[in-house]
């Protein structure tokens, strides 16, 4: 084996052996050395390889807290959704219904219809589960989370979302609930995830959506008139966990 050569070329003047490189990049520190070196500040953090390791590290936990819940569903629906509205007594009833139902309930962990559902789950003595997000605007958890995960990158806390949870009840909702309605939707329409019902709450609100999907997607081809048999809809809590239970719509089969 040979010797280290003690060169003081800023230059590379062989390929490195370990991951990625760029020819001609400067040397002058080792990964040793950059693990071992005090830095001047905590600016590291905020480097991207060192964003992989919080993102793993929140997949881990993620993992780690929820591998044993059970059976749950995951409830999405809007931040801005007010205590005593009808959407909100909705929300609380869907969480009810569906601890009732032997289920875990999963949501942001946020307010509106997230903290409806947990409060409807948490009162039934149900496991109420609130997956959070850190936002610009300090929030916190709903006081009605028994089990709280807190995450930083919402696509590490969207993977939750369908992992854990065997279906999706959706009440109205902004930009967020159709976020995660639609992530949901593409992963049944390429079956990576074979069968997961989701299922929409209050068919007044959604049905210009499903009617736009329909007279315009289908019509233009850019989706199958299948695809639509993934969402179900429902008018009221009971009809909307009686669904999700049965495994209703989310279908690749039904699909087509
Ligand atoms: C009042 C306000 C904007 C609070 C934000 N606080 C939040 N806390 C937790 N999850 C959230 C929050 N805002 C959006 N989300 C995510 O996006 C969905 C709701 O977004 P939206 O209100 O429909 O668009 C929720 O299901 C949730 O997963």
């Amino acid at each position: 084996m040979s010797a280290p050569t003690g060169s003081s070329s800023p230059l590379r003047s062989k390929k490195p052996r370990f991951g990625s490189w760029r020819k001609g990049a400067a040397v002058g520190s080792t990964a040793d050395s950059r693990l071992l070196d005090t830095p001047p500040s905590s600016d590291f953090t905020h480097t991207d390889p060192w964003r992989v390791m919080r993102i793993q590290s929140e997949f881990v936990q993620g993992f780690d807290s929820l591998a044993e819940i059970g059976p749950a569903i995951s409830v999405f629906g809007s931040a801005r959704t007010k205590p005593g509205t009808r959407h909100y007594e909705m929300g609380v009833e869907v969480g009810r219904r569906l601890v009732e139902a032997g289920v875990a309930v999963i949501t942001g962990g946020g307010p509106g219809s997230m903290e409806a559902a947990n409060k409807g789950a948490f009162e039934a003595d149900g496991l109420s589960i609130g997956l959070g997000i850190e936002l610009p605007f300090e929030q916190g958890m709903n006081q009605w989370v028994g089990l709280g995960v807190d995450f930083r990158y919402f696509f590490a806390r969207k993977t939750m979302f369908v992992k854990y949870a065997q279906g999706f009840v959706v009440l109205p909702g902004g930009l967020g609930t159709l976020d995660e309605l639609f992530e949901a939707m593409v992963l049944v329409q390429t079956s990576k995830v074979t069968q997961f019902p989701i299922v929409l709450v209050d068919s007044a609100f959604w049905s210009p959506l499903v009617a736009w999907i329909k007279d315009t997607m289908v019509e233009q081809g850019l989706v199958s008139p299948g695809d639509l048999d993934i969402i179900a809809l429902a008018d009221t809590p009971e009809e909307a966990v009686a669904l999700v239970m049965a495994g209703e719509a989310g279908n690749k089969v039904a699909a087509g």
